[in-house]
């Protein structure tokens, strides 16, 4: 059974707003990103699945447990980092912290203190004057160290610079391999690369796209660019029965869409030529993110 089911969910907030039909599974040891742009709906879908708000229709299950009428449980069970951090009372990180674990029941403080350390938190602070970045590290060593099954983050690296974004990747792997269950909205593809299994993209309310992340990241089908030393070899290499996903005369410069078992083929070919350059073009998630946006645009 999925770790996480969203059927047809709809809440419709009016003027084309809200989230439409939603439909979602995720596997229970997977890491699942939710990807869109800002509006597009992925904060909605997150907090019906908490069950902060109600559907209009269409229902969702955590572990089994339906995300309405079993809020309070889910709540118990789920690791939560919210979209936006507010944390109640006028206590340290570390009081608020401490609460945390003591109110899930799992986890230990240890574990947090060495989370805060990766994180560079100073929990010493009091909450309401942290930073902006502080509050999300707060936030994230709560949802890390709690032990849940299933962590479910809502633009969990907001506010984090690019090096702790890096620390944040290594602490998802470490969940992972410990056959948690994550579920993270994002829009920053890094994260989303390297560590989703699968993606699903949301545009408008509605899922656009689904994405095996495998195939992204071990695809096949790679891109060469060839610019030749003269016009000549240009025109001679294009002549060949290659796919050509690119070509610019004015710079003898081509490029080429070639399978894995046709890169020797490829080099042998190439070996004719006088060959000015020669360079991998990587096909990243963002590339595929933004050609599926312009797709259904
Ligand atoms: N309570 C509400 N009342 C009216 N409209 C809402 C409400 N909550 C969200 N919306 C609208 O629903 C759409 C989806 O919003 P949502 O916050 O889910 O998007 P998001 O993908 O999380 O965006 P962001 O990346 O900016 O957080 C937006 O158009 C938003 O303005």
């Amino acid at each position: 059974m999925a770790m996480i089911e969203i059927n047809n969910l709809t809440k419709d907030y009016g003027k084309g707003r809200g989230i439409f039909d939603i439909n979602l599974s995720v596997e229970k040891g997977e890491v699942f990103g939710f990807a869109g742009i800002n509006g597009a709906g992925k904060t909605t879908t997150i907090r019906n699945l908490m069950g902060f708000i109600k559907p209009d229709s269409g229902s969702a299950t955590i572990d089994g447990l339906d995300a309405t009428k079993k809020s309070a449980q889910i709540k118990q069970k789920v690791a939560y980092v919210p979209g936006e951090i507010n944390f109640p009372g006028n206590n340290s990180g570390e009081v608020f912290l401490k609460r945390q674990i003591e109110m899930l029941g799992h986890g230990s403080w240890e574990r947090c203190q060495e989370i805060c350390d990766e994180l560079q938190l100073d929990a010493t602070a009091n909450i309401k004057s942290m930073s902006k970045g502080m509050k999300q590290k707060t936030a994230l060593a709560a949802a890390f160290a709690a032990d849940s099954d299933i962590l479910i983050m809502d633009e969990p690296t907001t506010g984090l610079d690019p090096l702790m974004r890096d620390t944040f990747i290594k602490l998802v792997e470490e969940q992972k391999a410990l056959g948690k269950t994550i579920f993270m909205s994002s829009h920053i593809f890094k994260e989303m690369e390297e560590t989703c299994d699968h993606v699903a993209m949301i545009k408008d309310g509605k899922i656009i796209s689904r994405i095996d992340m495998n195939k992204i990241r071990y695809n096949p089908d790679k891109l060469f660019t060839i610019a030749f030393q003269d016009n000549e070899s240009f025109q001679h290499f294009t002549s060949l029965s290659y796919d050509l996903a690119e070509v610019k005369p004015d710079k003898n410069q081509v490029t080429v869409k070639v399978n894995d078992q046709k890169i020797n083929e490829l080099m042998n070919d190439l070996q004719h030529y006088p060959v000015k350059f020669f360079k991998e073009i990587k096909q990243t998630f963002e590339d595929y993110f933004n050609q599926t946006f312009k797709e259904e645009a």
